[in-house]
């Protein structure tokens, strides 16, 4: 069902304030900015691999990464694991008794579908479930 990681996101409290780290001390590269109103934040997004380091800044106090920030501080928020499928990917885990956050898919960043599952039934992981073309 899961075919590859697709990206590992961080909540940052600044991505500018960040880049350099990723950029000039790690070697890695950003491909660009996109404001996901949707889930109240800037992304930005590093591809490493076969994956990508999605660093997340919110754009709105009362949105998912301000609070995660105000809760543990900076770090790794969720890790989003690749499906071909994601309609169907719900439906099984579901059946699975697992505990969805979202029931249908939402768009994200990149135009990805994507839908999220509660830690409280992954053993304290945020995970995302992501498909793309
Ligand atoms: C752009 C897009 C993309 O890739 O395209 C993205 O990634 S957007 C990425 C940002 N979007 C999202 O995160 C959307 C999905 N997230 C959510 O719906 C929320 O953040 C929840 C995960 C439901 C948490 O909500 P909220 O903070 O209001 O709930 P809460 O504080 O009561 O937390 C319930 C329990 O879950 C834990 N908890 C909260 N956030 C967590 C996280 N990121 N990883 C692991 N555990 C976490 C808390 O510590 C708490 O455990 P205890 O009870 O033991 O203390
Ligand atoms: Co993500």
């Amino acid at each position: 069902m899961l075919t590859k990681i697709d990206h590992i996101g961080i909540a940052v409290k600044s991505i500018e304030d960040v880049l350099s780290f990723y950029e000039d001390i790690l070697g890695l590269e950003m491909e660009g900015t996109e404001i996901v109103e949707d889930q109240k934040v800037k992304v930005a997004f590093l591809p490493i691999g076969e994956s990508e380091i999605e660093l997340l800044e919110s754009t709105d106090p009362e949105g998912p990464i301000s609070k995660y920030i105000e809760k543990k501080g900076e770090g790794i928020q969720h890790i989003a694991f690749r499906v071909k499928n994601i309609e169907k990917a719900l439906e099984t885990l579901k059946e699975k008794g697992v505990k969805l956050i979202d029931e249908q898919p939402r768009y994200g960043a990149g135009k990805a579908k994507i839908a999220f599952l509660h830690p409280k039934s992954t053993n304290g992981i945020l995970i995302e479930l992501c498909e793309r073309d």
